[in-house]
């Protein structure tokens, strides 16, 4: 399929108005420095090259947030989460900050931080799309890992493997200030969920797979039928008429490309195999939505510039950059 270079997008008012967060945040895992990203991803031109290039008007409000004013002083494990006060705060408050955004129309960039903050963005876009357009949207997630353990099946007690957990109900707690605030009608349907670029999934992240009959393209899926037919199996499975939140972890990519990120896993995508899933899903002109996650340029001396720009290039391919 082929189509025009400046596409009209199906599902936003305007095609070049695009509102930013930049979230500083590292409470979903245990490494640090992955807070540091947004910052290293926009020294290294990153908005500019929206505004220039891309041609959107950026809605920014200067800030990388850390929140710190709404971490709690106290923050014991909670049903084997670690931080779950913490990650439940920061979580909701961008979960805001992104429906602020996607309810006025624009396209919303996230820029991470651990995984664990998709959980806010993809619960704000969720809520925004559901009020102007009545609908539930699909969420591609690509990533090695699929980020689906409840807190009883996560060994880690690590929150950023757990978001599309609480995102799909899967995972549901009461109380307000520990992820009780996800709504109805923030969540997604375990049918609309695509996973590509899997190839470290837990025991019970499989099980919860299966018994969900979530679609996932796996590393090996790659392998068998090409990034091209993996492609056109996802967009196929979610179809012409939804709107699209793409979540992408930038260890979905292999180690030699992005190798600063906290939890690598060798055997992952090409640099090209990630731009272009970008850019089939830019190409759908549904995509409403964008988290890029995971950069973490402390952990590697030599390659985190590498994965800046990495990064970089998934976000412009996302935004239709590359497409003629
Ligand atoms: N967003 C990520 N990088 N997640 C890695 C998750 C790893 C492992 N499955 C866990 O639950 O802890
Ligand atoms: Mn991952
Ligand atoms: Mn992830």
């Amino acid at each position: 399929m082929t189509s025009a270079p400046t596409l009209q997008p199906k599902f936003l008012p305007s095609k070049n108005e695009l509102g930013l967060v930049a979230v500083g945040f590292s409470g979903g895992q245990c490494k640090p420095g992955v807070d540091a990203a947004p910052m290293a991803l926009i020294e290294s031109g990153l908005i500019d090259q929206l505004k220039n290039d891309l041609e959107f008007n950026v809605t920014y409000d200067g800030e990388v947030h850390a929140y710190a004013d709404i971490m709690p002083s106290s923050d014991p494990d909670y049903r084997n989460m670690k931080r779950p006060k913490g990650v439940s705060a920061v979580t909701k408050r961008l979960c805001d900050q992104v429906y602020e955004h996607a309810s006025k129309g624009r396209f919303v960039l996230t820029l991470g931080g651990d995984h664990s903050i998709a959980i806010g963005s993809i619960a704000g876009t969720q809520k925004a799309i559901r009020e102007r357009l009545g609908r539930e949207m699909a969420v591609i997630w690509v990533d090695a890992h699929a980020d689906i353990n409840t807190p009883e099946t996560s060994d880690s007690g690590n929150i950023h493997g757990m978001p599309v957990a609480f995102l799909t109900g899967l995972a549901k707690e009461d109380k307000q200030d520990t992820f009780g605030w996800i709504k109805d009608e923030m969540r997604i349907n375990t049918k609309k969920l695509v996973y590509i670029g899997l190839r470290d999934v837990d025991v019970g992240e499989k099980k919860i797979l299966r018994e969900n009959g979530i679609r996932a393209f796996s590393m090996h899926d790659i392998d068998r039928h090409g990034i091209g037919k993996v492609m056109d199996m996802a967009l196929g499975w979610i179809g012409q008429d939804t709107p699209i939140h793409l979540s992408f972890d930038v260890d979905a990519l292999d180690p030699q490309w992005a190798p600063s990120t906290g939890t690598p896993v060798r055997g992952g995508l090409t640099l090209r195999e990630g731009d272009f899933i970008a850019e089939c899903v830019a190409e759908t002109g549904s995509l409403v939505a964008l988290d890029l996650v995971e950069v973490n340029p402390s952990l590697e001396a030599e390659g985190a510039a590498e994965t800046v720009r990495a990064g970089c290039s998934i976000v412009r391919c996302a935004l239709g950059d590359t497409l003629l």
